[in-house]
């Protein structure tokens, strides 16, 4: 069968590069995995041995049958749908219960033109995690590890940072990959965390304040904070408050400071 583009399926087969993935999640078998596009079951498989339940939920329904074929196992339940379209927090703490087991994991080599919208919806269950794992391209990689003054470092970053301990593990050579995509890829983890979601009152308001701050990078945090706040001397006065240098770009800012604009601005 011919990998389908559209979908973004360029498999893995290296059975050293799979465990290498796997063991990021380390070994505890009390554990309920979530798996966004398993494709023909290469990380699957492994999993399904390791942990106590594998939810696999894929977008192409001719993997349906390669996939019930290879993993011929009770605690596998395969879901044929748009992982977009599938209410993770119903998946999780509904009828599974995340509370039967003892962590939740996340893990994905993920199509990658809906990187950074599984990266957002996972965040949005952060608090009924306790980490995911991401294969995605390297570029991505680089800028979802990103630390302030970095040139990747952007809304993206602070967003993970926010949630979780976020760290590069390893880069994926192109060549690991059929077909071979363009571009070489990396693995990340998140190691969800509660270090900063109690800091300010709505933490999905927050993601999109810094968000949109980060909408005219080039300009400066005054110029920034005054079209989001929509009133210029405001935005003086916070900055003034918070004692962040009205000249700073949104680059130089890191988390502590965001959350300080934030509560500061409300
Ligand atoms: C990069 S491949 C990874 C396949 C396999 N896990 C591996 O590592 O070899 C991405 C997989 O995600 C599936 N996929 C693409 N878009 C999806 C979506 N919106 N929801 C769920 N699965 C999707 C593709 O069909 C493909 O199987």
């Amino acid at each position: 069968m011919n990998a389908k583009k559209q979908f973004g399926q360029n498999f893995i087969s290296d059975p050293n590069l799979i465990t290498k993935i796997v063991d990021l999640l380390g070994n505890e078998k009390d554990s309920l995995v979530i798996e966004i596009g398993p494709g023909k079951g290469a990380l699957t498989k492994q999993l399904v041995k390791r942990f106590k339940k594998v939810i696999a939920i894929e977008i192409d329904r001719d993997m349906e049958d390669i996939l019930n074929k290879e993993i011929n196992s009770e605690n596998f339940e395969l879901i044929i749908k748009d992982a977009l379209e599938v209410d993770l927090r119903e998946l999780i703490a509904g009828e599974n219960k995340k509370y039967d087991y003892k962590n939740v994991f996340l893990i994905s080599n993920m199509p990658y033109y809906i990187t950074s919208e599984i990266l957002f919806n996972t965040l949005d269950v952060h608090d009924l995690l306790t980490k995911a794992v991401f294969m995605m391209q390297k570029e991505v990689a680089t800028r979802v590890c990103a630390k302030v003054n970095e040139n990747n470092y952007n809304n993206l970053s602070i967003a993970c940072d926010f949630y979780a301990t976020t760290k590069y593990e390893f880069t994926v050579p192109k060549k690991m990959f059929r077909p071979i995509p363009k571009v070489d890829s990396a693995i990340v983890s998140l190691t969800f965390n509660n270090d900063h979601v109690n800091d300010v009152k709505d933490p999905q308001k927050f993601i999109s304040f810094v968000r949109q701050l980060f909408n005219n990078r080039r300009k400066t945090i005054l110029n920034n904070l005054g079209r989001v706040l929509g009133d210029k001397e405001k935005a003086k006065d916070v900055l003034n408050k918070t004692q962040i240098s009205e000249n700073l770009r949104p680059e130089n800012i890191d988390l502590d400071q965001y959350i300080n604009l934030y509560n500061n601005s409300y």
